[in-house]
């Protein structure tokens, strides 16, 4: 079962339709990036599956339940960090922070605990007693992500955590959400900064106009852009004769040269694949290295958004 299922998911304000149909599901222990351009609907089907938001229609369910019936039960799961962080005058982190265990009824030495953990993990434990109107934009982001850990949630809403963050702090983000998902969480982004998404997430989505254009795994969602897999082949020294290797296996078009080493399109399984390997090697070829080529989301993003527009 998965943890989050979205069914036939649609939301109007007004006559508009913000969110338009829309179904896809998350298993536990994925990195979901929601991707999509402004307006896209992200925003508004975050807020639905994380219960601020009713529905006109279909259905949202975490870890099987309904979420329309068993709001509060769904709610405890769910960690949600909105677009925008409030303004706390007088109110320093530690404070910040402790308020939110009691709200969740977290008191006394057991809140201080898990307000030094969190603060250790998004890597503010210098900053406890500062005021939190003090803060970078940053740092604000990041005791809001703390905020939403505090109750240990198995599923975190996070929509677009690192906007209007400076470089140092867009990294600094991308390390902390590393940490969570090597801490076995799973984790639903929104952001419109698709190369980073590759690097950190299992899965993608895009949205437009309030419908999912495409979705699957990284690898699936690269293939959307060229058609097939691209691929890159590395060898210790340059291995000229490789390009002769590669004539003779159809599943491969498409050869660019890089440094000691192609990148390739390859339309193959894994046999296919460990026979193209070694027919490199029997050639003598040094291979030191085959991988997919990440990065081309944005070329993705770019082709199912124009397909839907076409
Ligand atoms: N409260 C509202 N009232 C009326 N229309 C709204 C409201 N909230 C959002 N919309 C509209 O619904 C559509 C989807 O908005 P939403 O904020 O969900 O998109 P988004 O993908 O999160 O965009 P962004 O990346 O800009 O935050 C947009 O056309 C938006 O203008």
């Amino acid at each position: 079962m998965p943890l989050l299922e979205i069914e036939g998911l649609t939301k109007f304000y007004g006559k508009k339709k913000a969110v338009d149909n829309l179904s896809f599901s998350v298993e536990e222990g994925q990195i979901f990036g929601f991707v999509g351009p402004n307006g896209a609907g992200k925003t508004t089907t975050m807020k639905i599956m994380c219960g601020l938001l009713r529905a006109d229609g279909g259905c949202v369910k975490i870890n099987g339940m309904d979420i329309s019936k068993n709001l509060s039960k769904v709610k405890a799961l769910i960690g949600y960090m909105p677009d925008f962080f409030g303004v706390y005058d007088n109110l320093k982190v530690n404070e910040y922070l402790e308020f939110f265990a009691h709200a969740y009824r977290i008191k006394g030495t057991k809140a201080q605990k898990i307000t030094d953990d969190l603060l250790e993990l998004v890597r503010l434990t210098d900053k406890k007693y500062d005021f939190v109107d003090s803060l970078s934009r940053g740092m604000k982001q990041r005791l809001c992500l703390a905020r939403c850990l505090i109750h240990n949630p198995l599923l975190l809403v996070l929509d677009e955590p690192a906007s209007g963050m400076d470089p140092q702090s867009r990294i600094e983000m991308k390390e902390i959400l590393k940490n969570l998902k090597d801490m076995g969480k799973t984790i639903i982004i929104s952001s419109h900064i698709l190369p980073e998404l590759s690097e950190l997430c299992t899965h993608v989505g895009i949205i437009n106009q309030g419908r999912m254009v495409a979705q699957g795994d990284i690898a699936q969602i690269t293939m959307l852009a060229h058609g097939t897999k691209r691929i890159k082949v590395r060898f210790a020294e340059d291995f000229e004769e490789a390009l002769t290797v590669f004539k003779e296996f159809p599943a491969v078009s498409n050869v660019q040269v890089i440094e000691n080493g192609y990148i390739l399109s390859f339309d193959g399984d894994d046999n296919d694949m460990f026979l193209l390997i070694k027919g490199l090697i029997d050639r003598g070829a040094r291979v030191c290295e085959v991988g997919l080529v990440e990065g081309s989301l944005e070329e993705a993003f770019m082709k199912a958004i124009q397909e839907v527009e076409n």
